[in-house]
């Protein structure tokens, strides 16, 4: 009896140990991916792949794109190991041109980064911004969100952004001269311009510093810690079980008490007839009046218009609606507090660049005889926006976008380079080296607004500025962006000087891990009132 239970326990070891090897095989061969390819590529071990370092947090996004980036000096695009996700990464303008743009059509997807809509599972939102949808409900909700973020409807929402401009000019003004952390400071503006505009509630972050809002999305936007990095891999790996599951990347608590904001807008609007310019209103009026499309219905959210059957007409369910006010977050929080960040530095480092803006800033402040900024004169100065354009150069808040090949792809350079790229791998395109390459701008790492002026701009090689990424998948709250911080910058230095301190760290230290930019331990600067 005693043997039969050995044979059975060895029998039984075997066939793990057969499986072990036949998944180490399969592990091996996948990691293996690149070797006959004629492009040149990045070791990385099983599992994690060439992005060891940065899935293991010893190195940033930023650091990782920029080394990768140079290890190939000469090729037009590299390959690597993204975990078990085989990435090509273009370093070439006209190859990312002909991905990111002719041949879109292949490439219209990103990775499941913050899990993707494979379901309809009440509990997940994130999944529901557009960031994260894929294929046909992406470009079926791109379309339909597309006139929320046009000029005119960006431009009716400056009132509530100038508001929050000066509320926290006034407090930190009251404060006298002193030492800041400005990542907080520019955080906690974020907070209320998405809390304004996306959410229709105003708050002051600066003065109320405790605030409800503010505290849920600082819980919120916390993704280094180890059970979101936990879920992550398992969107990357199991996006399905995810979905399944309703799993979300957002806790159950932050979920109820953002999307419980929105419905509770939606309702007194309703019972009021109260228009106020924001998000909340835009998506109103879209639930109301649908949009008709030529797109193809694949959505059970898709209602056939009764007078051209042809013709669908889509509208927006309560959850797509709280999905894209929660875009703002996932997309324009960390984004529009960490451009800030670097800018302040950037200027507290380069005084004779402080001074020249603050001279086009007190012209324009003196025209306005008193008067709160217009979106009008914040777009006549130049400079202004040369200094945003350098600072988004040199620290663009995603160091890198990606794509999802779709349909089987032959890469051509037109110069003999043939590869093929197989349906599922992915594609990056690297924009922080793309950036910071000395054969695109000569002396990168020096912050040099001139590179923007009217003589020098034409000098910049199409497709190698890309801070707002590239083609019909790009940033579509750029307008929004540039408007949120160039009135920002404006309030700032007209009401500041800043000063670099012993405290400042330079160069700064990056967040480490799979994260967009951000200073790790804060940036102090002193705030001087003028
Ligand atoms: C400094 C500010 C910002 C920067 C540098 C920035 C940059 C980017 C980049 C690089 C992408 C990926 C584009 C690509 O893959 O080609 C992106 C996508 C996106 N951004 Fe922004 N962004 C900023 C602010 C904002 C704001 C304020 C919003 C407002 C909601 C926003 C909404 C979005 C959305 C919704 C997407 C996904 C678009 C899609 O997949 O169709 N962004 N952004």
């Amino acid at each position: 009896m005693d043997m039969v239970i050995i044979y059975v326990l060895a029998a039984l070891a075997l066939l793990l140990l057969i499986l072990l090897a036949l998944l180490y095989r399969f592990l091996a061969r996948k990691n293996d991916y690149f070797r006959n390819k004629p492009i040149p590529s990045l070791p990385g071990p099983l599992l994690l792949g060439a992005t060891k370092p940065m899935m293991l947090s010893r190195v940033s996004f930023t650091e990782y794109v920029k080394s990768t980036y140079d290890s190939f000096p000469d090729a037009k695009v590299f390959g690597l190991m993204n975990t078990v996700l085989p990435l090509y990464v273009l370093r070439d303008p006209e190859l990312i041109r002909k991905i990111a743009v002719d041949d879109f059509d292949h490439f219209t997807d990103h990775r499941p980064l913050i899990g993707a809509d494979h379901g309809d599972h009440p509990n997940l939102i994130a999944v529901k911004t557009l960031y994260a949808l894929n294929g046909q409900k992406w470009k079926t909700m791109r379309s339909m969100v597309d006139p929320a973020f046009a000029e005119l409807n960006v431009k009716g929402m400056f009132e509530l952004i100038v508001e929050c401009c000066e509320a926290l000019v006034t407090h930190y003004r009251e404060q006298g001269a002193k030492e800041w952390d400005v990542r907080d400071v520019f955080e906690r503006f974020s907070s209320d311009v998405i809390a304004t505009c996306a959410f229709g509630i105003k708050f002051n972050s600066s003065s109320d510093r405790d605030n409800e809002f503010y505290r849920n999305v600082k819980k919120m936007m916390v993704f280094g810690n180890f059970k979101t990095q936990l879920k992550i891999a398992a969107y990357w790996f199991t996006p399905w079980f995810m979905n399944r599951f309703g799993i979300d990347l957002i806790s159950q608590e932050s979920s109820d008490y953002f999307s419980g904001l929105i419905k509770e807008a939606v309702r007194t609007r309703e019972a009021s007839d109260v228009i106020r310019p924001d998000m909340v209103h835009q998506l109103m009026q879209l639930r109301k009046g649908g949009m008709v499309t030529n797109q193809q219905e694949d959505d059970q959210q898709q209602e056939v218009s009764e007078v051209t059957p042809s013709l669908p007409k889509v509208t927006i369910t309560e959850s797509e609606m709280i999905g894209q006010c929660w875009t703002f977050f996932f997309a324009g929080f960390d984004t529009v507090s960490s451009t800030l960040t670097f800018l302040a530095y950037e200027l507290a480092l380069n005084p004779d660049v402080q001074e020249k803006l603050s001279a086009e800033i007190a012209d324009i402040h003196q025209s306005l005889k008193g008067r709160s900024i217009t979106f009008e004169a914040l777009n006549t100065m130049k400079y202004l926006d040369m200094v945003l354009s350098e600072t988004l150069r040199m620290w663009p808040s995603n160091p890198a976008v990606d794509r999802l090949c779709v349909q089987d792809y032959t890469l051509d350079d037109g110069q003999g380079l043939q590869c093929l790229l197989e349906k599922g791998t992915g594609v990056w395109i690297p924009i922080h080296g793309i950036h910071r390459d000395p054969n695109y701008y000569p002396e990168p790492d020096k912050f040099d607004p001139e590179r923007f002026s009217e003589q020098r701009k034409g000098e910049i090689k199409p497709y190698t500025y890309l801070p707002f990424g590239i083609g019909p998948r790009n940033c579509i709250g750029m307008r929004f962006a540039m408007m949120e911080l160039k009135c920002m910058v404006y309030y700032l230095v007209l009401n500041f000087r800043l000063e670099r301190t012993e405290k400042t760290e330079v160069p700064p230290v990056f967040e480490k891990g799979y994260a967009t930019l951000g200073a790790a331990n804060g940036m102090v600067l002193k705030m001087v009132p003028k």
